[in-house]
């Protein structure tokens, strides 16, 4: 993973430093948002978050992206200290037009795994091995990892990163993403308990 340049990033919530990365494998540009002193010894306030096009910038309600996104920068501005690594892998890494091919598949009854899997694709394709080197540029070892995604923490840690506690994320149940959070907490076994969660309008 190759460092290239960093800027200062103004947000509603913090002034975060924004950090570019080329992967020279993929050729994919990723970034990191960093806020604080990172190279301390207590473990960062973190969000290891996947592109979502749709959630992220169309302000999409099928997913609970774009909520998240917004709450896990909220809290490492809360916190004055944190990194968010925006990995560019797409629709759970299939891309833009395949996500929308399976929510196509989805707007006819199919839940966000058999699209998927109707497509020929597993119903996860993420990696995590860019997000190594992006944390040992910061000096950052140790996590608190905002996340209901137990697979993402064994990911992290399988690729060598100390993932030290687990921060919940529930943000955003509302009438459109009811079923797809239900599939995740039955089908992708994230940590979610619907009850606990407000309904938005
Ligand atoms: N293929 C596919 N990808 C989706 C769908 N909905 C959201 N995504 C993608 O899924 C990724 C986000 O993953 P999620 O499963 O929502 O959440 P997570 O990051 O695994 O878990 P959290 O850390 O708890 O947010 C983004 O890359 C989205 O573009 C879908 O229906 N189909
Ligand atoms: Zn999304």
């Amino acid at each position: 993973m190759d460092y290239v340049a960093t800027c200062k990033l103004p947000t509603p919530w913090a002034v975060f430093s924004l950090h570019a990365f080329v992967s020279p494998e993929s050729g994919k540009e990723h970034v990191a948002m960093t806020l604080g002193d990172l190279s301390t010894t207590e473990p960062v306030l973190a969000r290891v978050h996947s592109e979502c096009l749709t959630g992220d910038a169309l302000f999409s309600q099928r997913c609970d992206c774009g909520a998240q996104l917004e709450a896990a920068l909220q809290a490492i501005a809360a916190e004055g200290r944190g990194v968010l690594l925006y990995l560019r892998q797409e629709g759970r890494g299939i891309g833009l037009v395949n996500k929308i091919r399976a929510y196509s598949l989805q707007d006819e009854g199919a839940d966000t795994v058999e699209a998927n899997v109707r497509l020929g694709f597993p119903a996860d394709m993420r990696r995590y091995d860019v997000c190594r080197p992006m944390l040992e540029h910061f000096g950052v070892t140790q996590l608190r990892l905002m996340t209901n995604n137990p697979r993402k923490v064994d990911a992290l840690r399988e690729n060598g990163i100390e993932v030290v506690a687990r921060v919940p994320l529930q943000v955003n149940r509302n009438r459109y993403n009811e079923g797809y959070l239900q599939t995740k907490a039955a089908k992708m076994g994230h940590w979610f308990n619907l009850a606990d969660l407000p309904e938005n309008p």
